[in-house]
Order: structure tokens, then C-alpha cells, then sequence
């Protein structure tokens, strides 16, 4: 039986040398493709650890949003970040229309998570403000009070 350790990453399980075109190139040529796809694994593990850093921060900005009913969208701050990465991508000789539509791809997952951090949010304060106070209030007049004692307008 195999034991899985979920707090270190599964590597055992990946075949680097996985292709399909084993068996039809050159050894020497499926040397070359590997040694470069050694490159593109660690490059692709390093976005995965930096995609996950980001959501880590904007998940920060979502409760912040929540916790100030601020809208999940910020579309000057998006105009800006687009024309920063537009100039970035052309400086390192990415395509400015990739790098644009990529943290477009980002940016929309970014609000769907905002939208529901802040849906979670409304439906916590909704019930906090139904929910009958279980104390009595010491004047026993009945009238909730204290941290969870409900305000309405
Ligand atoms: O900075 C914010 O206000 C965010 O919510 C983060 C973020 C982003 O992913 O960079 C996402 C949505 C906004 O429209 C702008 C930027």
C-alpha cells in the first residue's frame, strides 16, 4: 500500500522522459528535447509556486473588499496594470496582445474569487445580524447587547 504524503509535492509519480514520440527520433535528439524540457518543468513549477503567491495576496484584497463592501473590480487599476505588462512583455520579447490576455485570464478568475469571498461575507453578516443574542441582558429587559448583538438601521 502506498502512503501519501500530502505536504510534499508527488514527483515520484512524474515521468520527465514521458513522450509520445519515443521510439521515432534519434537518441540523440530525444537527449536534446529532454535536457530542454528539464528547463520548461522547472520554469512551469515556478509559475504554479508564483500563481500561487499571487492568489494568496488578492485573496487578502478580497476580504479587505468584503470586509469594506468595496466592488470586486477595479478597472482603472486594470488599465494600468495592462499598459505596465504591455511594455514589460515588449521589452522581453513576449507578445504585449499574450501578456495582456493572460492577466485578463488571471484577473477574471482574481474577481470570481472576490465575488464569492464577498457573497460568503454578506451571507455571514446577514445570519450574525438574525441570530437571537442566547444571553439574556443583564437589566432583564431582554435587549441583546454585546460584540454579537445584532444593529439595525
Ligand atoms: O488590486 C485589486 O484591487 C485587486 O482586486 C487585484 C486585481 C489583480 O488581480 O491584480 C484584481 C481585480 C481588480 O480589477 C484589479 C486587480
Amino acid at each position: 500500500m502506498t502512503q501519501h504524503n500530502h505536504d510534499v509535492p508527488d514527483s515520484g509519480s512524474y515521468d520527465a522522459s514521458a513522450s509520445s514520440l519515443a521510439g521515432q527520433v534519434d537518441n540523440s535528439v530525444m537527449a536534446e528535447l529532454l535536457s530542454i524540457r528539464s528547463s520548461i518543468d522547472n520554469i512551469d513549477a515556478t509559475l504554479v509556486f508564483l500563481l500561487a503567491e499571487r492568489f494568496k495576496a488578492t485573496q487578502k484584497v478580497g476580504f479587505l473588499k468584503a470586509a469594506h463592501r468595496l466592488p470586486a473590480g477595479d478597472p482603472g487599476r486594470e488599465t494600468a496594470q495592462i499598459a505596465r505588462l504591455r511594455r514589460l512583455a515588449e521589452e522581453a520579447h513576449l507578445d504585449p496582445a499574450f501578456a495582456e490576455k493572460f492577466l485578463n485570464f488571471i484577473i477574471g478568475e482574481v474577481i470570481r474569487h472576490h465575488e464569492a469571498i464577498a457573497e460568503d461575507h454578506e451571507a455571514a453578516s446577514g445570519k450574525q445580524n438574525r441570530e437571537p443574542e442566547t444571553q439574556p441582558a443583564p437589566d432583564g429587559t431582554g435587549v441583546a447587547s454585546g460584540p454579537h448583538a445584532s444593529v439595525t438601521a
